[in-house]
């Protein structure tokens, strides 16, 4: 039996334009997925994720999402569910090369789903590697990351960047433009205060719309160029660690978000909160359409203000995290 973990993240920078070969700048954040495999003596796979619904739930089925489950919840959640777990099952068995591996996988998660910290990033990077250790196979960062990134992107329908999955599996701060993928060394603290609106937005679906505002609009490729401008500018500034400049370009990158109609009424009023709070600057993270902002602030108003913001449901800091995925005792 082995158990590992991975990060989320936030995006400081470049969510949505990294899909279209645009640089962006994701954080890994102190909150993981933990995964354990235990081989089975069968090809089964079960899956007890407790934290996907709100009561929790067990599967059992054979190989591939084909087989009935034995469940009680409805089944386009179930597929989108399990997609990301047989993907990485999938990927497991590849790598180890034991096509009827079977497993029992449970999943613990302190990262909320849906809501732009990468949760699915971070189960699935686990997952990798969780079962592949359990298969006899040790597989370093960088290929964890391209198999979980082939996996985001099956179930994204063909419409992902490496961008999650490389900050999962690394850590740290990064850099993901196309296939480059990096990590970014001495950046300066960043003091970010998270707000949740409780909600959560469909990455596959955000993704397909802002692909279609583009491919009918000139502007909106315009602003999916403009968010890389921001983006490059931004690398310049994590650099000077100017803090306040960094600000104002996160605020920046959110107008532009907003622009491609993927931010929402409750991710508006807490954007606007943490900067009348006192942040440095504020914006949605992830694929948007609710779930998470990101505040910079190094003292505590945008923490309070958001306390008080109507439609905000929790508020947090993060601390960056330097270690990506690992093996847990
Ligand atoms: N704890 C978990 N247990 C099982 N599956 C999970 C868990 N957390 C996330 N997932 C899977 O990931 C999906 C959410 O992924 P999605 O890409 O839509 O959002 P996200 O990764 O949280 O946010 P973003 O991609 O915007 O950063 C869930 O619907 C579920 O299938
Ligand atoms: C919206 C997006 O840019 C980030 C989702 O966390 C999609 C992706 O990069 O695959
Ligand atoms: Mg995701």
């Amino acid at each position: 039996m082995v158990t590992a973990s991975a990060p989320g993240k936030v995006y400081l920078f470049g969510e949505h334009a990294v899909v279209y070969g645009e640089p962006a700048v994701p954080c890994a954040i102190e909150r993981r997925a933990r995964v354990t495999a235990e081989r089975r003596d069968d090809d089964k796979l079960r899956v007890n994720a407790t934290d996907l619904t709100l009561d929790g739930f067990t599967v059992e089925y054979d190989g591939d999402a084909a087989g009935t489950p034995d469940v009680d919840v409805a089944e386009p959640l179930l597929e989108e569910g399990m997609g990301y777990i047989n993907g990485a099952i999938e990927q497991a068995r590849d790598a180890a090369d034991t096509p009827d591996a079977g497993f029992d996988v449970t999943i613990e998660s302190s990262i909320p789903l849906g809501a732009g910290l990468g949760s699915s990033a971070a189960v699935v990077t686990a997952a990798i590697d969780a079962a592949t250790r359990e298969l006899g196979v040790e597989l370093d960062a960088a290929e964890i990351a391209d198999r979980a990134y082939r996996v985001e992107y099956e179930v994204q329908d063909g419409q992902a960047s490496r961008a999650d999955t490389f900050c999962s599996a690394m850590g740290g701060a990064v850099r993901v433009e196309g296939e480059d993928c990096r990590r970014i060394s001495n950046i300066p603290n960043l003091p970010f205060v998270i707000g949740y609106d409780g909600g959560s937005g469909d990455t596959g679906a955000l993704v397909a719309g802002v692909r279609q505002r583009r491919e009918e609009y000139n502007f909106a490729a315009d602003t999916v160029s403009a968010i890389g401008d921001i983006v490059r500018e931004g690398e310049q500034t994590l650099h000077d660690g100017d803090l306040e400049e960094l600000g104002e370009l996160m605020d920046f990158n959110h107008g532009l978000l907003s622009a491609l109609g993927v931010s929402s009424r409750s991710l508006d009023s807490m954007v606007w909160a943490a900067r009348e709070g006192g942040a440095l600057g504020a914006k949605l993270t992830g694929a948007g359409g609710g779930g998470c902002i990101v505040a910079l602030d190094p003292g505590d108003g945008a923490e309070t203000a958001l306390r008080y913001t109507r439609g905000c449901e929790s508020v947090f800091r993060a601390e960056l995290d330097t270690d990506g995925v690992r093996v847990e005792a």
